[in-house]
């Protein structure tokens, strides 16, 4: 008997790292408002990346902003000490590298203890092949189409490759390919069509600082995806 599997819902996520930092609550409830689907939050610990952003308390302080779903991007090098800390904080979805060590597979199971989605996040340098082994642990992969620790850098084409053979490792397991770094609306349907389903976007998000213009930018995107799809919006 042949199984039938329900493609993954069309996500979009702004990076919050690209928001106004002096107005985090007003950002995320802004992007809310636009329609956003997920909030995606960046944590960098200036040693697995160069780059420090922000952690557990600072997530925990917009937790109260909005009802999406939180959807955390470790970039931290060791992680397994935080995962509670993030948890608590309120994030839905814990994403850690597949790089970042030491015991990828330990990360991913106290991920599913604590209750939470488990993700595992890929560098461009990183074959497909390096999630083989845990993909049964693993709710989501996320892609990285830039070298991660700064927002506003060039996509990185290799990108769509690797999401076709996610794609293919994945074949209809219930997992969401995430793609993250220089997305917009020029290369969503290129993204979509290889096999991504939730989007990560910052700068192209955050442009134009209103509400309205948010929803402008999460609109476009959605409408390459989904257009590449062969969905109506
Ligand atoms: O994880 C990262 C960077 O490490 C990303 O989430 C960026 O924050 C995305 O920003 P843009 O490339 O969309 O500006």
């Amino acid at each position: 008997m042949t199984q039938s599997f329900t493609p993954r819902p069309l996500v979009i996520a702004p990076s919050i790292l690209a928001s106004d930092f002096s107005k985090l609550g007003e950002e995320v409830r802004a992007v809310d408002q636009a329609g956003a689907d997920w909030i995606h939050l960046d944590v960098m610990d200036g040693h697995f990346v160069p780059n420090i952003s922000y952690g557990p308390d600072v997530i925990k302080a917009m937790r109260p902003h909005t009802k999406k779903i939180f959807d955390a991007h470790l970039m931290i090098s060791p992680c397994d000490p935080y995962l509670e800390a993030f948890a608590k904080a309120g994030c839905d979805h814990i994403t850690v590298h597949a790089e970042a060590g030491p015991h990828l597979h330990r990360s991913l199971q106290a991920i599913r203890a604590l209750g939470k989605k488990a993700g595992v996040s890929l560098n461009p340098a990183t074959p497909a092949s390096a999630i083989e082994y845990v993909l049964d642990l693993i709710d989501l992969v996320l892609v990285m189409s830039v070298n991660p620790g700064f927002g506003g850098q060039a996509f990185i084409r290799s990108a769509i490759g690797k999401i076709s053979d996610v794609r293919a490792m994945i074949a209809g397991r219930p997992i969401d390919i995430e793609v993250d770094g220089g997305v917009a609306p020029d290369v969503a349907g290129q993204l979509a069509a290889a096999g991504a389903n939730a989007f990560v976007a910052g700068s192209a998000v955050f442009k134009g600082g209103t509400v309205e213009a948010y929803k402008t930018n999460i609109a476009a995107i959605r409408h390459a995806a989904a257009e590449a799809r062969g969905e109506a919006i």
